[in-house]
């Protein structure tokens, strides 16, 4: 059974923002699981018939963030829950989705200073594993893949080839990707260098809505092995998961961002795939529907993350001898 969370966090307005006056939309959270969404053009209506109007439209969610809420904050109430899942062998997936310029880059990778939720993971994640290897109750392998997906296209992002690399299915690990490069990672700052080459590697372009705009899904896979051998029968085991976090291109109107040639080709590509995620997502959590049909060969994104989504069939310790 998939579940399912989702937050939202505000971002402060960019000097542009505030020395424009143009302001489509004023969103404001109440409390930690509201946010309200307003157009203030409204308040210009002459409209009789539109004057008694509730004007503020109110959301509600599993969490909210405001403009204040730092790094750790939004970490510590969305993503830290899951790390004991998944070193107890369950596939977890973290997307940040919104629109282009939203932030949404910012919260999963970050900067020196303020590290995002792919390097806080990372950390939280070795922590524990230290303390249970510590205590002998662990023997963890961590290796990591970081890739982008441009226009349909799968590229390393580690190793800085422009090679198109194709996806595998594979019996133990899921769809992977076939030639990737399997990094083994030991401690969050051998995590941070290697995000920081990838994205060096990254598609970003300026658009008309964000001046580094990423034009693709960047994909970081962490695969988690333990690996003990059971006291009683001398068994070798071990247990297997994949924690996918997911820096998911900008969602745009094409008419909003006045892309031409080649970024509004890029615009649609990154449209359909956030279409054909949001199906999977929709159906997966759809309580109403009870033999679920999940398209998910509409897009490599939703591919990709395949064993991410379903009940994982690799939960249960295996016997490797
Ligand atoms: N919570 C925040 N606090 C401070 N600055 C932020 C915050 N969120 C975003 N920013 C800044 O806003 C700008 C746009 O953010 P970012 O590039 O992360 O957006 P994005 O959603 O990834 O956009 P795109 O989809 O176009 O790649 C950046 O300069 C970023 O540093």
């Amino acid at each position: 059974m998939a579940r399912l969370m989702v937050a939202v966090r505000i971002r402060p307005l960019t000097q542009r923002e505030r020395a424009n006056d143009h302001v489509t939309a004023i969103v404001k959270a109440h409390g930690d699981q509201a946010v309200s969404v307003w157009d203030p053009n409204d308040d210009a209506l002459e409209d009789v018939l539109r004057r008694e109007r509730q004007r503020e439209k109110l959301f509600w969610f599993d969490g909210v963030f405001d403009e204040t809420a730092s790094q750790t904050h939004v970490f510590d109430h969305t993503v830290r829950h899951l790390i004991d899942s998944v070193l107890h062998g369950f596939n977890a997936t973290v997307l940040a989705y919104g629109a282009t310029g939203a932030g949404k880059t910012y919260t999963m990778l970050g900067n020196e200073t303020s590290p995002g939720i792919m390097v806080l993971t990372l950390a939280d994640l070795f922590s524990k594993i230290t303390t249970d290897n510590e205590a002998g109750a662990g023997n963890y392998d961590v290796v990591l893949s970081y890739m982008e997906i441009y226009n349909e296209n799968i590229r390393d992002l580690l190793s800085g080839k422009a090679d198109i690399l194709e996806l595998r299915e594979d019996a133990v690990r899921g769809v992977v990707v076939a030639g990737i490069t399997i990094a083994p990672v030991h401690s969050p700052e051998e995590v941070m260098t290697l995000l920081r080459k990838g994205n060096k590697n990254r598609s970003q372009e300026a658009t008309g809505a964000n001046e580094v705009s990423s034009r693709s899904h960047a994909v970081l896979q962490v695969y988690v092995t333990y690996r003990t051998t059971d006291p009683q029968s001398g068994q070798r085991m071990q247990r297997f998961a994949k924690l996918s976090m997911i820096d998911l291109a900008g969602s745009e109107r094409a008419a909003e961002t006045n892309n031409r040639g080649m970024r509004m080709i890029e615009g649609a590509n990154i449209n359909r795939s956030l279409l054909a995620l949001g199906n999977c997502i929709n159906a997966l959590v759809d309580p109403a529907k009870k033999n679920k049909y999940v398209n998910y060969r509409d897009s490599k994104l939703t591919r990709l993350l395949k064993a991410s989504f379903e009940p994982s069939p690799t939960r249960r310790d295996r016997c490797v001898g």
